[in-house]
């Protein structure tokens, strides 16, 4: 595959095994995928597909066995360990599916922190609540949140670095069907607004259609889905 850009994400030609011999997993089988600033794309596909694998070795946590993984114009796998932590400190933002938010912090703190760890220019806390609309939450902590309310807390926290590649696992999952269209179409907005570019793993095909493109994964392989 040719790379032609140098924001976002380009995997090119991605292999991940696990074991060896008769024994051996294809969790990644020669995967390319471009993802641009701006674009929210959504990857579905059965249990044990590869699809976390994919995330993790987007972001800079799994080496792949073979293949290259570029971020914004940097090779993820030519960093030394050190560059790779800078890396995902400063333009990888995470989201999980119980939000991982620190239970002792409010809202507000829990955004505060990224600014004190990476050191670096981040946004503005309470600016990037109201964007998520939890300003009226910014005191609050975690338990005394809704799962949604949490979600949109671990996005904004997740945005605060102005990250160039967000990697979102299930974000969905605990939530109802109305708060589960609210944040996908956050992180749409948010994709769009902030540029950064996006991939949601969901088992959720109510929210796909908020998302710009949809992929399948099968069996370590990624394919467009209908
Ligand atoms: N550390 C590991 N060691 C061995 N095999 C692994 C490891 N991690 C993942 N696998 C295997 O790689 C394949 C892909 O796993 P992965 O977790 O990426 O799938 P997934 O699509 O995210 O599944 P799910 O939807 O259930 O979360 C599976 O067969 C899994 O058993």
């Amino acid at each position: 595959m040719t790379v032609t850009t140098t924001t976002g994400l380009v995997l090119s030609d991605v292999c991940l095994s696990f074991g060896d011999g008769d024994s051996t997993v294809h969790a990644l089988d020669h995967v390319d995928l471009s993802v641009r600033a701006g674009e929210l794309i959504a990857i579905v596909g059965p249990s044990g597909a590869g699809k976390s694998s994919l995330l993790a070795v987007a972001g800079g946590l799994t080496r792949p066995s073979s293949g290259t993984a570029t971020v914004d114009g940097t090779e993820l796998t030519k960093l030394d360990r050190r560059a790779l932590t800078a890396m995902r400190r400063e333009r990888i933002g995470f989201v999980f599916q119980a939000g991982n938010l620190l239970p002792a912090l409010t809202a507000r703190d829990q955004l505060r922190l990224v600014g004190k760890i990476t050191g670096r220019d981040v946004r503005d806390p309470d600016e990037l609540l109201e964007s998520v609309g939890m300003s009226h939450r910014a005191d609050r902590r975690p338990g005394q949140l809704s799962g949604g309310e949490r979600q949109r807390v671990g996005i904004a926290r997740a945005l605060m670095s102005r990250p160039s590649l967000l990697l979102v696992d299930e974000p969905t999952a605990a939530l109802d069907r109305k708060r589960s269209h609210e944040v996908v179409e956050l992180l749409a907005q948010e994709t769009h607004e902030a540029e950064v570019a996006t991939i949601m793993v969901t088992h959720d095909h109510d929210v796909l259609r908020h998302c710009d493109r949809v992929l399948e994964m099968v069996d370590g392989t990624l394919r467009p889905h209908d």
